[in-house]
């Protein structure tokens, strides 16, 4: 089975320091490319997230390196680099992306923290003609569960945090109506792994998602697992 594993290329880095910005005037693109043309009288708040998938000085050499290689698969656009924020954003009538919520001390879980490092690292990268999806994630000390791995409940939330966007990606905005896991090798605590993900099939609101967690060099399987995923009435939003 691992000899079906492919190993993956190379590429650059960058490092890119989001920041909270709250400015809610006139029309104008910020840095994370989200476009804004409402002013504050029509959105009293418009927020615009740091992205936490860019690389941060708690990335180890593994996990630059895979995201280095996909970035270089998105330099012919089949591959994607998807922005990640630490609350889900939601599109206005016109598109454009806006936060609907009201200032909260809620935060996405998988992004519930400043601390570089120390819970979920990741980036998703996918592929729309393919329908697949890439996760590279790096586990941080606070994920622990037996001594020295990371805890099968962060496994479960980064599966489907990683299976769950790709859902949303192809078929807009969904809830896990199933997952199922098989943890088949414990994963080191702080290591690297990529958490490969395929579409297996769509049926009208029903998306099938299969998943593999392998070791950053493709020698090892973790975790093997199914998904679910129901369409909600909402928009994609990875289109706008
Ligand atoms: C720049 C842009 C940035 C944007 C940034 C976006 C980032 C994107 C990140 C995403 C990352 C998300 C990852 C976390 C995602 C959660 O954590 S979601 C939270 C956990 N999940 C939940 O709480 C869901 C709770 N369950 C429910 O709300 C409802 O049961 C559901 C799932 C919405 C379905 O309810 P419903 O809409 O009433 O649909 P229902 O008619 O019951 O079922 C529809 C179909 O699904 C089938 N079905 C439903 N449940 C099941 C089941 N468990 N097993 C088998 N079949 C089922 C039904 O049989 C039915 O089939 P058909 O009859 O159509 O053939």
């Amino acid at each position: 089975m691992l000899s079906k594993i492919q190993p993956i290329a190379r590429v650059i880095c960058q490092n890119i320091t989001g920041r909270f910005i709250h400015n809610p005037s006139a029309r104008r693109t910020m840095k994370s490319g989200i476009r804004f043309s409402k002013t504050a009288k029509e959105l009293p708040k418009v927020v615009a997230s740091k992205d936490y998938s860019e690389p941060n000085s708690s990335w180890s050499q593994e996990m630059m390196k895979l995201y280095e290689q996909y970035i270089e698969k998105t330099k012919d656009g089949s591959w994607k680099k998807l922005p990640s924020y630490n609350r889900f954003l939601v599109l206005n009538e016109d598109g454009h992306f806006i936060d609907k919520f009201p200032p909260s001390k809620a935060r996405l879980f998988t992004r519930n923290t400043e601390e570089e490092g120390s819970m979920f690292e990741y980036v998703v990268f996918a592929n729309k003609v393919e329908k697949k999806a890439v996760g590279l994630f790096q586990s941080g000390d606070l994920l622990e569960g037996p001594s020295g791995f990371v805890h099968g409940g962060a496994i479960a939330t980064i599966v489907d945090a990683v299976s769950g966007t790709l859902a949303t990606y192809v078929a807009g905005f969904v809830m896990t109506a199933s997952l199922n896991l098989d943890y088949k090798n414990p994963i080191p605590l702080g290591s690297t792994v990529i958490i490969e993900c395929q579409l297996e099939k769509k049926e009208e609101r029903k998306s099938y998602v299969n998943t593999r967690v392998i070791s950053h060099d493709c020698t090892k399987l973790h975790t093997e697992s199914t998904a679910l995923f129901v369409s909600v009435n909402q928009k994609n939003p990875y289109q706008g």
